[in-house]
């Protein structure tokens, strides 16, 4: 069970409520795939990701973002119980699309790094403080139906 302060709630909860949620999505996913280049082998079915300009432009890079980032909402609307909130989307990425847990932390990562270039001067050292612990919950969540 992970507490979380009244700060932390109220931070997390503002940001969110600014997030575009296919930008961010996209951006941070397309940050993954260009800096992790190995993460592409498990999109085999997005077509063209031969360059960052077509990783950027490719549609389903953009849908999919949508699909990740949508995904961080429910886990916003469900702070306490990230971990049965995700329950079903990690036993999907163990046992069905086999995806090597190491990249959630990359995809983190790189979710941190978009926010912090959205937000600017905004995401201060304590906005990201609560950012990444939140990650850092997503992330362990998303990895806890791997044995
Ligand atoms: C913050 C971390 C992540 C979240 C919240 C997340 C969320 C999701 C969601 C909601 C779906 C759709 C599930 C469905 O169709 O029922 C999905 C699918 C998928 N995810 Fe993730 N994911 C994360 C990280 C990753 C990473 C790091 C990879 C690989 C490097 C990955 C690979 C995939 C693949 C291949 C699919 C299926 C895509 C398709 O064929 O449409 N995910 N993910």
């Amino acid at each position: 069970m992970v507490n979380w302060t009244v700060t932390e709630r109220k931070t997390i909860n503002s940001i969110w409520a600014k997030v575009h949620i296919e930008e961010v999505g996209t951006q941070a996913l397309v940050r993954l795939l260009v800096v992790y280049p190995w993460t592409q082998r498990y999109f085999s079915t997005f077509g063209n990701l031969s360059n960052p300009a077509a990783i950027a432009g490719n549609a389903k890079v953009h849908e999919h973002g949508k699909t990740v980032l949508t995904a961080v909402g429910e886990a916003v609307r469900h702070m306490d119980d990230v971990k049965s909130t995700f329950a079903k989307l990690s036993k999907l990425h163990s046992e069905k699309l086999h995806v090597d847990p190491d990249n959630f932390k990359h995809l983190g990562d790189c979710l941190s790094i978009v926010l912090a270039a959205t937000f600017g001067h905004a995401y201060t050292p304590d906005v990201q403080a609560a950012w990444q612990k939140f990650i850092a919950v997503i992330v362990s969540a998303l990895s806890s139906q791997y044995h």
